[in-house]
């Protein structure tokens, strides 16, 4: 669907050259709500711009649709273009326009028939739930609602691919959840894929199914959202990760900690919410050993619970190994926790 193969960017100044993006190479399938998070400056804008060509590579391929962009001639890249919407952080709208004139511009711009337009912009409005608002200005609008008529632009010309730069990021957060929704609801019922690029890794949770995580312009971790919340594997990940999977003990609680002889304080990871008290019933059952909880949380992602569980167990030594392997069998992460 969207394929980057091998991209390099640089922009060049009169007295500096920035390298933006450095061998970036990435696929996102068919139907994926594909997300892209790094920090300012990471290069994301600049990636998510070269899919519709807002920026072009200084080297590399862009594949959108099984047509390589860097090849076609001017007049195939704008049918091909036609097929990439895009929703911008500040909404972009025309202020003089009223809200079903902003969305009608693509379409009056591909010369479609008044009756068309008319026909589609009022769907499209009733889609976002804007049913009302036909006739208002976007100085009459509040941000949530200006965005979902950069949205309904967006999808004027039916495209399949959705392209959104940082479409939540000046947006509270109530009104960025209902935003994510909408992104949903357009991904579930119009079947188009999305590719957004974010600084916050609730927008990610939320709605993405695949995550890429970008740092001084290269790409430093990608995959399933739930393998990479699960297992992150660079630092930057796994600083990301902790903004919503709270693992670590609290401060607070840390510093109370003490290990004694006889015990073990250790912290379990694992997929699911129901296995939380059998391994416990397990624990006490199978081994002369004492679980006690001293903190735990659960994080839903792709409809799935990652639960995280740090707990102190007592008994003597040889049991506590017994009991930790036993565990491990049970396809629970356990770490040993330092005081
Ligand atoms: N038109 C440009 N000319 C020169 N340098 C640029 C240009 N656009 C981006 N850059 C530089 O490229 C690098 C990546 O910028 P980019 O905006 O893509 O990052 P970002 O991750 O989107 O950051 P932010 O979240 O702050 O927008 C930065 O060092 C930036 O200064």
């Amino acid at each position: 669907m969207i394929e980057l193969k091998n991209i390099y960017k640089t922009f060049k100044k009169k007295d500096a050259e920035v390298q933006a993006l450095k061998n970036i190479s990435l696929k996102v399938e068919k139907g994926d709500i594909f997300g892209v998070i790094g920090f300012s400056g990471a290069g994301k804008s600049t990636l998510i711009r070269l899919v519709n060509l807002l920026e072009r590579p200084t080297s590399g391929e862009v594949i959108v649709n099984g047509d390589s962009l860097l090849s076609l001639t001017d007049k195939q890249l704008r049918t091909a273009k036609k097929q990439i919407g895009m929703v911008f952080q500040h909404f972009h709208l025309l202020e003089s326009k009223s809200v079903f004139d902003n969305i009608a511009i693509p379409l009056i711009l591909q010369k479609s028939k008044k009756g068309d337009i008319r026909k589609r912009v009022i769907e499209l409005l009733e889609f976002v739930g804007l049913a009302d608002k036909e006739k208002a200005y976007p100085s009459e609008l509040s941000g949530g609602q200006k965005q979902r008529v950069g949205i309904a632009r967006a999808l004027a010309t039916n495209p399949s691919v959705l392209l959104c730069d940082e479409a939540t990021s000046a947006l509270d957060p109530q009104t960025t959840m209902s935003i994510l929704q909408l992104l949903k609801k357009i991904n579930q019922e119009y079947n188009i894929t999305i590719m957004i690029i974010t600084h916050e890794m609730a927008v990610i949770q939320e709605i993405c199914n695949k995550v890429a995580v970008m740092e001084q312009g290269e790409i430093i971790e990608q995959g399933n959202v739930l393998q990479v919340f699960s297992k992150p594997s660079h630092p930057t990940t796994r600083s990301f990760v902790k903004t919503i999977v709270q693992k670590e003990l609290p401060l607070s609680m840390k510093g109370k900690l003490s290990h004694t002889s006889g015990s073990k304080i250790i912290r379990l990871e694992f997929l699911g919410s129901e296995m939380t008290q059998s391994f416990l019933y397990e624990l006490v059952n199978r081994f002369e050993v004492k679980p006690a909880i001293l903190f735990a949380n659960m994080v839903e992602i792709q409809e799935n619970i990652v639960s995280t569980m740090t707990i102190s167990l007592t008994g003597k030594e040889e049991q506590l190994v017994l009991a930790c392997l036993y565990l491990k069998e049970q396809g629970i992460q356990v770490e040993e926790v330092s005081a």
